[in-house]
């Protein structure tokens, strides 16, 4: 069986601040992409980008992750300076997804519990809130695109979605985007913004062939195939995914 897609057929995954921005278990949304782009038959080409980088041409797919208030405050600068090309990325229709700490920068600003702005390049209409309490737990959430979506927050940021922001899901266990309302995440267009770790990819697989999906589409015009593993049935990927997804479910927060 061919493993490789010729290398034309190159799908480009951008992460963003891995250095900073990336805890519990995030690194595991870009190794889930690797693998699942393989696995329908092209060519993954994994990039990062750090404060300070030369921005990589040409992304199809960006991803970034969480980290902790002093890791937002020290990607800040860069992020901002990046704001425009984001911007427009997102208004290109790029596939996106933003977990947590760059979830909340891809909104309009989090606003720390001793009161100071970290500024976000407003991506998503959301704004975040910094208090007391740090929301940690197993979440579970329906969504209108994804169906149930489950994965793992760790938050003391609470976002509220503006007039034009959409959530992702609505929560059914756990907290969610804040304390008020259920909503989880925030989209717009192709740009995913998610509280949910663990990594969020490897129990969530129809979000990542959402991301990889899209970006095939965009840059070669055709849909996905039939997944195929070298080593496992489509069965047994099913499966395996079926019970992270209970274990996770099964757990008490
Ligand atoms: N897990 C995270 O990315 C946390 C983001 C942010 N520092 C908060 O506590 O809300």
């Amino acid at each position: 069986m061919t493993q490789h897609a010729p290398a034309d057929k190159q799908i480009r995954v951008l992460q963003l601040y891995p250095r900073d921005m990336n805890i519990y278990g995030d690194y595991g949304n870009a190794l889930v992409l690797m693998r699942r782009i393989q696995w329908h038959g092209f060519t993954p080409v994994m990039l990062s980008y750090n404060p300070g980088d030369e921005f990589p041409e040409a992304p199809d797919i960006l991803i970034g992750g969480g980290g902790q208030d002093s890791g937002q405050d020290r990607i800040q600068q860069d992020l901002l300076g990046l704001g425009d090309r984001l911007r427009s990325l997102a208004e290109e229709h790029t596939p996106m997804l933003m977990v947590c700490g760059l979830y909340q920068l891809f909104g309009h600003f989090f606003e720390t519990r001793d009161g100071s702005r970290i500024s976000g390049i407003g991506v998503l209409d959301v704004e975040t809130y910094g208090t007391d309490n740090r929301l940690i737990g197993n979440v579970v959430s329906e969504s209108a695109d994804f169906g149930r979506i489950i994965g793992y927050e760790n938050h003391s940021g609470q976002t509220y979605l503006g007039p034009t922001a959409t959530a992702l899901a609505e929560v059914v266990v756990g907290e969610g985007n804040n304390q008020r309302d259920s909503h989880e995440g925030a989209r717009f267009r192709n740009v995913l913004g998610s509280y949910l770790h663990g990594a969020l990819l490897p129990k969530n697989p129809a979000i990542a062939d959402f991301l990889i999906g899209t970006a095939v589409e965009r840059k070669f015009g055709e849909g996905l195939g039939p997944l195929k593993a070298p080593q496992s049935s489509p069965e047994t990927l099913q499966r395996l995914t079926e019970l992270a997804r209970e274990a996770a479910s099964a757990r008490p927060r």
